[in-house]
């Protein structure tokens, strides 16, 4: 980059940023977004790029890079970085590869899982490895009870703004030789193209995805508790093509009532059509309609963030009201936002009602909003019983009277007949190698989903006198937890299953009956060691804390018929997970 003095076509600047995200549920991607307009107030010139669109040349070229990396499984990266991971960890790269490369990383995980944000450390020490020069120590976000956003800003005040401050002062460059990323919009009479292309990863996933009638819409819980219902949906797409237990991804969208809410309050018309101004590339297809954008794309009913509270605070002529807002959003006030937002989920338009804000513009909606990103479900259906159907279970959690989430307030309104979007990609549930071996289900509330699939699959064999093609021919049960009996999902048809042999043990543990009863004290660990000598296969679907119980059970069973130290069971029971005997799938 040339540089010289100061004109009017010059701009001041500390140089360009790379910032690189890999994501599966939007998270660092946010994170990814929020930073590149943090580090644009500093002066710095981001650009962003997921993972997949890594291009070897050119990050070895940049100087400073800074990596938003999210860990699932046993200390994995996301899909979208798995060429990436290949590529670093290859042993082809030389160890000086990446000399002269200035990085910083923010790890996103989840303290309830094992291995916490591991693909984040694993990728700090390689970079170093490899020559790049680590400017900040890692960040690290904890998912677990909310904390990301918060651990986010004091990674960013502790770590971040004085090292790119003082390390990168600023320089005047001609404007034409750096790359602007500052969203504009031009209103447009040209028709939506919502197939346009040079769309950024994430939107470009949208477009990628494809659709489903429901066929079926039900509550599954014979006396939903208030706050606490389970949807059952049979969604039908002709060409669909799934294996059992496969993950289903669904977009939600916002509602009608609240998109001509948002558009009264702020003077929107819905109607009206704008195409998006930016030499990155585009965040969603367009030209599109405000009404489209705001529907599908935009994510204004989420949880209020921090750099939407500046924004607004920036809207507001009271004094008292500004500070409150701005110190709601600083890191000195992260207790009280916590208190405030996180616990309620009060979200943009709630705040921009309140506050009567009436001078944010579209263009601003679009900076500080992130995209809809979609929701995870574990398919509940086998593809051999239902080819073209697929069955999910959908919890839903109304955090108050009147305030759903994103998600819960699009699933209530969701009918027979209508069409959504989403796309499917395999779980951590795969069919066993072994077809003889035993398996044991094991799973509480809507994590039967998966569960159920798998009964499905063997069911369907049986059925159909082709028992010798199952992958479940060895003997299959079920324990099942959850709070009462009216909470017993699928109740009939488990009891059917295993009228029929396909099950050949049910077990139900009601935790709010009386006498209690939790799901793992139907596990008995001399039960539990039979199953493993007979290469019998573990499937958990739930909490983290029942992954965690279980667990525990089968370090007992180490300690009692192996004399394993216990200092070794963890070992143990890794090598059963490495072996595809313990399959699990967990939320939170
Ligand atoms: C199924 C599942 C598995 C996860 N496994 C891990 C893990 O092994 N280690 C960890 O630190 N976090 C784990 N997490 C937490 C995620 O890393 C965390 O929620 C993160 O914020 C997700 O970021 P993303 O939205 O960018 O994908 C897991 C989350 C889920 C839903």
């Amino acid at each position: 980059m040339g540089c010289g003095t100061s004109s009017a076509s010059q701009l001041e600047t500390r140089g360009l940023i790379y910032i690189y995200y890999g994501t599966t549920t939007g998270n660092s991607s946010r994170l990814a977004f929020q930073f590149a307009s943090e580090v644009r107030n500093l002066k710095f010139i981001p650009k962003i790029i997921n993972l997949s669109e890594y291009n070897p040349k050119e990050l070895l070229s940049q100087k400073l890079n800074v990596f938003f990396v999210s860990t699932y499984g046993m200390g994995s990266c996301t899909a979208d970085t798995e060429n990436f991971d290949q590529w670093l960890f290859s042993e082809e790269r030389n160890k000086n590869e990446f000399q002269g490369m200035n990085y910083m990383i923010f790890a996103l995980g989840s303290t309830n899982h094992e291995h916490y944000c591991e693909f984040g450390i694993r990728l700090d020490k390689r970079l170093e490895q490899l020559g790049a020069k680590r400017i900040c120590n890692m960040g690290k976000g904890d998912a677990a009870n909310d904390q990301t956003e918060n651990d986010y800003q004091q990674w960013i005040h502790n770590e971040v703004q004085q090292t790119l401050q003082l390390q990168y002062p600023l320089y005047t460059c001609e404007q034409g030789q750096l790359d602007f990323s500052i969203i504009k919009i031009k209103i447009t009479k040209e028709p939506e193209n919502l197939l346009s292309d040079n769309l950024d990863f994430m939107a470009q996933k949208y477009i990628n995805s494809i659709t489903f009638s429901i066929n079926e819409i039900k509550e599954l819980k014979l006396q939903p508790s208030r706050g606490n219902s389970t949807l059952f949906l049979d969604l039908f797409n002709q060409n669909i093509k799934y294996k059992t237990a496969y993950n289903i991804a669904i977009y939600p969208q916002n509602s009608d009532s609240d998109i001509d809410e948002l558009c009264n309050l702020l003077k929107f018309d819905k109607n009206m059509r704008f195409k998006i101004i930016t030499n990155q590339k585009q965040p969603f297809p367009n030209p599109i309609s405000i009404y489209t954008y705001l529907k599908k794309f935009c994510d204004f009913s989420g949880l209020v963030s921090k750099k939407q509270l500046i924004e607004l605070s920036n809207m507001i002529n009271q004094k008292e009201l500004q500070d409150e807002l701005l110190h709601l959003a600083s890191f000195e006030g992260r207790d009280q936002y916590q208190n405030r937002f996180q616990n309620s989920k009060e979200n943009l338009l709630n705040l921009i009602k309140k506050y009567q804000i009436k001078t944010l513009t579209l263009e601003k909606i679009i900076e500080i909003c992130p995209q809809i990103q979609p929701r995870y479900f574990t398919i509940a259906s086998s593809n051999q019983k239902h080819p073209q159907n697929i069955h999910i279970m959908a919890s839903q959690f109304i955090l108050n009277h009147e305030r759903l989430g994103l998600s819960s307030s699009y699933f209530r309104t969701l009918k027979k007949g209508d069409i959504i979007r989403g796309y499917i990609q395999p779980s951590k549930f795969i069919l066993p190698k072994n077809s003889k071996a035993p398996t044991l289900l094991i799973g509480i509330g809507a994590g039967l989903a998966p569960l159920r699939a798998l009964i499905q699959e063997r069911d369907y064999y049986l059925e159909n006198n082709q028992f010798e093609k199952c992958p479940f021919q060895g003997e299959m049960k079920l324990y099942y937890g959850c709070k009462t009996e009216a909470e017993f999902l699928f109740k009939d048809e488990l009891k059917e299953y295993l009228n029929s042999g396909t099950l050949s043990e049910l077990q139900v543990a009601f935790s709010r009956k009386d006498p209690k009863q939790y799901v793992t004290e139907l596990i008995a660990i001399d039960q539990l060691y039979q199953h493993f000598q007979m290469d019998g296969i573990l499937y958990i679907c739930g909490s983290i804390e029942l992954g965690r119980d279980i667990q525990v059970k089968i370090a007992d069973m180490f300690e009692y018929f192996e004399n394993t130290d216990p200092y070794l069971t963890d070992q143990k029971i890794r090598e059963l997970e490495e072996n595809s005997q313990i399959l699990t799938e967990y939320w939170g």
